[in-house]
């Protein structure tokens, strides 16, 4: 049975001045699933998800988020429509704690019966819990990219987005936020990941979508990536 469709991308085009980096961009996200961007670097990931996210104006094109085009509105109403980003470079505030963090932004922007709440989010990162009272400039990186997750999911977004999450971590945590992310699958959460680790993604993700030029070149699910090498050295390097 097919999911509803949550996002998508018509004929999506985008740039910086004038540098046009996104060439008509055509993909889907159904409600439930788990979907990469994938691309060597500088092939316009970034800049397709700061178009989702209203921080950069789509050129053409339209960007649907649950049957509404979304394209001209503000970062601010994208966000309470329940998009929910976790920037690269993970952006906690120094002077906030953890806890204030996690209760600062709470919200229900998917009105489910059972939002997340503290005790749940310290339930899926008991290393936040253990850290409740320290501000966001004493966490470690691994830490601080956990109270960048747990923070987006305080607000119960519909569709939570992951840019390059993992970035810069020990393998032992990135593996952990990884884990994170399979749970959530497993609850249900819509969620397009950018990173680099193909193998990882395989077994994470239900479906890849891969950028060439600010085109997309190749869709197809994790079987069919992992089947088809040829795609990971032609579009991935790997
Ligand atoms: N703020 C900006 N101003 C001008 N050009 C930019 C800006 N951000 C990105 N670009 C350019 O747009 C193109 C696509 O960049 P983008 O960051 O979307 O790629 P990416 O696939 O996310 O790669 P990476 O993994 O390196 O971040 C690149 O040529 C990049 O130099």
């Amino acid at each position: 049975m097919s999911r509803d469709v949550l996002l998508s991308c018509l004929g999506l085009e985008a740039g910086y001045g004038a540098s046009q980096v996104l060439f008509g961009l055509n993909f889907d996200i159904r409600a439930g699933e788990v979907v990469t961007l994938l691309g060597r670097n500088g092939m316009g990931k970034s800049t397709t998800i700061r178009a989702v996210i209203g921080g950069l104006r789509a050129r053409r094109g339209e960007i649907r988020f649950d049957g509404r085009a979304i394209q001209g509105l503000s970062a601010d109403a994208i966000a309470r429509l329940g998009v929910a980003i976790v920037p690269e470079g993970r952006q906690c505030f120094p002077n906030l704690s953890v806890r204030e963090h996690l209760v600062a932004f709470a919200d229900n922007r998917s009105g489910v019966r059972e939002p997340w709440t503290l005790e749940r989010l310290y339930a899926l990162f008991p290393r936040l819990k253990e850290r409740a009272g320290h501000l966001g400039n004493q966490l470690s990186g691994g830490e601080q990219q956990m109270l960048a997750i747990a923070r987006a999911l305080s607000t119960n977004p519909r569709l939570l987005i992951l840019d390059e999450a993992t970035e810069g971590l020990a393998p032992v945590i990135r593996e952990e936020i990884w884990r994170c992310l399979d749970r959530l699958k497993a609850e249900g959460q819509t969620t397009l990941v950018v990173d680099k680790y193909v193998e990882r993604l395989v077994r994470l993700a239900d479906r890849h979508i891969i950028l060439e030029r600010g085109r997309v070149a190749w869709t197809g699910t994790s079987a069919e990536l992992d089947a088809d090498r040829g795609v990971w050295h032609r579009y991935l390097g790997v």
